[in-house]
């Protein structure tokens, strides 16, 4: 498979989580802000840095847990304590990124705006 075709598929898998995924698209406008405020109190470019690399690990993160979601449903629609633990954890790491990103996030804006 050509590289060009691998990045359009990629895309499409980026397209459609963004679509169906509420907690993506708030995740991404959640992320937008704090590039937006980042830019606005004139953060240092290493800590911008730092922001992008947060935001697109959030990002990233919610898409790996959507494809796991996907196919933790194309393997059972029943309940099931594994499927149930699979879907757990992924939203766990979403949750356990969030919330890192979130403290560095909030003492990146506070020490810049000190
Ligand atoms: N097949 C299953 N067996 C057991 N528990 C499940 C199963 N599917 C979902 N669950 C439980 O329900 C929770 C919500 O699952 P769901 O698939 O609705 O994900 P979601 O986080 O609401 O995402 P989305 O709304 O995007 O599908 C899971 O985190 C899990 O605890």
């Amino acid at each position: 498979m050509s590289f060009i075709r691998r990045v359009g598929y990629a895309l499409s898998g980026i397209r459609s989580a963004f679509r169906h995924e509420r907690n993506l698209q708030i995740q991404a406008v959640i992320g937008l802000c704090v590039i937006i405020i980042a830019i606005m109190i004139h953060v240092s470019l290493t800590h911008f840095m730092i922001i992008l690399i947060l935001v697109a690990g959030v990002i990233s993160l919610e898409l790996i847990n959507t494809a796991i979601e996907r196919a933790v449903d194309l393997i059972s629609t029943e309940l099931h304590p594994l499927a149930r633990a699979a879907k757990d954890i992924a939203a766990g790491a979403v949750l356990w990124f969030s919330i890192f990103s979130a403290i560095i996030g909030f003492m990146i804006i506070f020490t810049t705006l000190q």
